[in-house]
């Protein structure tokens, strides 16, 4: 019998539109480093399993080179395109927003995105050029392209640039988040200007950053509420108000990571990991991007 997949819950953004709490992640896990056109069947497949087993939330990139891959599953998938939110990211084509957004949609499928991100704000030399990809990113929603729209990897410079000129505010940053790495400045700026975080690398004190001073607290937890570590962290991210973006090309893992959902953490349990973590930094991705000792 066909597994009724789990609801995930969702989370209110400025502009009044509903973000799953849980997304599906196309980057790391199908990444593809050129663009010929052509398909990956097998990135196809892990998107149609994704929603097959309850992930309506999907996060894709230009960069990625798996937006057409996206399309086709989502199609495949046979759940109505309403159903489902949809991000996508643009940084190849930053300079032409309105080129870059109609490009992803051809290849998405689709007539408007949920999510339409600035994928990283190193592009720019200056605040100028941070607002003037911004008013193109309004124009964007706008014109109905995208539904909500946002930025990636933004630091409190960047966001504060950004609302100098907007007539917008970002609904969302969407930024590596886990308890190596907890922002804890950059998201109390963020909650003073209504501007929602989502994280990625959200498994990363349980795989890559491993061994570290979260491991025992994690490790108990897991057995206390009969899951993985790795839903621990997941549910470490959400109980602090942050949308967590995971992936995995393995069937098994993402319906396990869907026990997060089953289960909350206790506001001390929640500090617990928090203070643990706070004893670590690491950063996964972009660290070349950052300035070594900054940890906002
Ligand atoms: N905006 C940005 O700059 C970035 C956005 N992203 C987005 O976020 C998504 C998720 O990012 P990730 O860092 O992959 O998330 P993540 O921290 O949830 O890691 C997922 C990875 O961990 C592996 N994993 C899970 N359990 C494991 C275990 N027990 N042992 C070893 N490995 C295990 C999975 O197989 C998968 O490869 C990406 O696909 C992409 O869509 C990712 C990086 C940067
Ligand atoms: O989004 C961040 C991670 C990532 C995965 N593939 C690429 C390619 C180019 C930039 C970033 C990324």
């Amino acid at each position: 019998m066909a597994k009724i997949p789990t609801e995930i819950p969702s989370m209110k953004l400025n502009d009044g539109t509903a973000i799953p709490m849980l997304g599906y992640g196309t980057g790391t896990a199908w990444y593809k480093s050129g663009n010929d056109g052509s398909i990956d069947r097998e990135a196809v497949e892990g998107v149609k399993t994704a929603i097959k087993l309850g992930y309506y939330h999907l996060d894709g990139a230009e960069v990625y080179n798996t937006e057409r891959e996206l399309g086709i599953g989502i199609k495949e998938s046979q759940v109505p395109r309403e159903r489902l939110f949809v991000t996508t990211k643009v940084m190849t084509n930053i300079k032409d927003i309105p080129k870059a957004i109609d490009m992803s949609l051809e290849k998405l499928q689709m007539d408007y995105v949920d999510l339409y991100l600035i994928h990283e704000p190193f592009f720019a030399s200056s605040d100028k050029e941070l607002q003037n990809a911004w008013a193109a990113m309004e124009s964007v929603k706008k014109s109905g392209k995208a539904r909500s729209i946002g930025v990636s990897n933004y630091l409190e410079k960047h966001l504060a640039a950004t609302l100098a000129t907007a007539t917008i505010p970002p609904s969302i940053n969407q930024i590596e988040y886990h308890p190596y790495l907890q922002h804890s400045d950059l998201l109390e700026y963020q909650t003073t200007k209504a501007i929602a975080a989502s994280a990625y690398g959200p498994l990363t004190a349980v795989t890559k950053a491993k061994p570290g001073p979260v491991d025992d607290v994690m490790a108990q937890l897991a057995k206390k509420y009969y899951v993985s570590e790795g839903e621990i962290a997941l549910r470490w991210v959400m109980d602090k108000g942050v949308v967590a973006v995971t992936t995995s090309r393995k069937e098994e893992r993402l319906s396990d990571y869907l026990r997060a959902m089953t289960f909350t953490l206790t506001p001390r349990e929640v500090k617990e990991i928090s203070d643990a973590g706070a004893e670590k930094h690491y950063r996964g991705f972009w660290a070349a991007k950052f300035d070594k000792n900054d940890r906002s």
